[in-house]
């Protein structure tokens, strides 16, 4: 097989005559999960890898994790990656050769497993979150919710801030895959609106259902949130740089600043905290902190700004503004499920 490399003659990097030397014998195994979400994530890293390696086959392997089985309150399992459990296993005995994970399920209170890397993270998607409501519902924005309206939710992080902006709001849990969601939220009428990531419900299709964007100032997003990574393992040096063909920098380095930031505060995502790193117009790093309590009265809030090679850096400075704030002990309040 001939790679065509796109653009310059120079894009013809070791790693593609690495591949094109592999390539013959079996395409590259992409493992990930089952659901709809994932599926439309893997078609975009394997759209985008086409794009830069031309004739590059590429084989998604659904694999199916723990917390797609477990149907109760995940913080209850621990909540600490339960999404990636199954899927890093394949990786590591090489049942799969990269596996594709959203950033946001990715915890930060455990290591990552020894030998696997985030050889590429994607661009980022919008990270708002959106507000879906059933089918014929008179309403289309929270603000119209009457008191006592149920929302539904299983993360900690929005419940805290929706009961920050509307304490009389009645937040449910909820959980499950975009698409089941959206059917229940339809047939079922047990809540009478979800709250669900944007770029998710964009990616699945169902862009068409948002009745309400929320703004920044009252949902921050969750660290990782809209930026898909794709893992290897780190001595497969041609996979390792085929990758790194489609890391996006920028999001890069947002990721590396926000997750020093979760690490710090040993946080996973079903902790109550939210972060957001973005590049300012005049090419500063901002990161933005915040953590919770579970009923969203009590709350820390930091914000701080460092050049653009500082990430690691301004990440562990937000953390400790956070903690000098007793983040922890916000953050501790809330886990009324935690083991002894
Ligand atoms: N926890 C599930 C999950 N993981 C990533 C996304 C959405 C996309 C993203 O922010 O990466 C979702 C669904 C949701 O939060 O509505």
């Amino acid at each position: 097989m001939t790679i065509v490399p796109s653009g310059s003659p120079q894009a013809l990097t070791p790693a593609t005559a690495y591949f094109r030397d592999a390539l013959p014998k079996r395409p590259l195994r992409l493992g990930g999960r089952t659901s709809h979400l994932a599926r439309a994530y893997a078609r975009r890293v394997i759209d985008t890898l086409t794009s830069v390696v031309p004739g590059l086959r590429v084989e998604y392997v659904p694999i199916t994790t723990s917390a797609d089985r477990y149907k109760g309150d995940l913080s209850e399992l621990g909540g600490k990656g339960l999404f990636m459990k199954e899927i890093d296993k394949a990786l590591m005995v090489g049942e799969i050769d990269a596996a594709v994970h959203c950033m946001k399920d990715v915890p930060g209170d455990v290591p990552l497993p020894k030998g696997l890397v985030f050889a590429a993270y994607m661009q980022r998607d919008d990270v708002h979150d959106a507000v879906v409501f059933p089918e014929g519902s008179k309403y289309s924005s929270i603000e119209e919710l009457p008191t006592g309206a149920r929302i539904g939710t299983s993360a900690v992080r929005r419940k805290a801030q929706l009961l920050r902006w509307r304490p009389d709001l009645n937040v449910q849990r909820f959980r499950g895959n975009v698409i089941p969601r959206l059917t229940r939220l339809d047939e079922d009428r047990e809540v009478d609106a979800l709250v669900l990531a944007r770029g998710g419900l964009a990616a699945v299709g169902m862009d068409h259902r948002i009745s309400q964007v929320v703004a920044m100032e009252k949902m921050c997003p969750a660290i990782g949130a809209g930026v898909v990574g794709v893992q290897c393992r780190k001595a497969d040096e041609g996979i390792v740089e085929l990758l790194q063909m489609i890391d996006h920098a920028e999001t890069r380095t947002h990721i590396l600043a926000e997750r020093t930031m979760l690490h710090a505060l040993q946080g996973h995502c079903n902790s109550p905290i939210a972060g957001h790193c973005h590049t300012t117009q005049d090419g500063q790093l901002s990161l933005i902190g915040m953590v919770f309590s579970r009923d969203g009265a009590t709350f820390a809030y930091a914000h701080e700004w460092d050049t653009p090679d500082h990430a690691h850096e301004l990440g562990a400075y937000v953390a400790a503004t956070l903690t000098r704030k007793n983040a922890r002990s916000i953050i501790a309040g809330t886990r009324l499920h935690q083991r002894p």
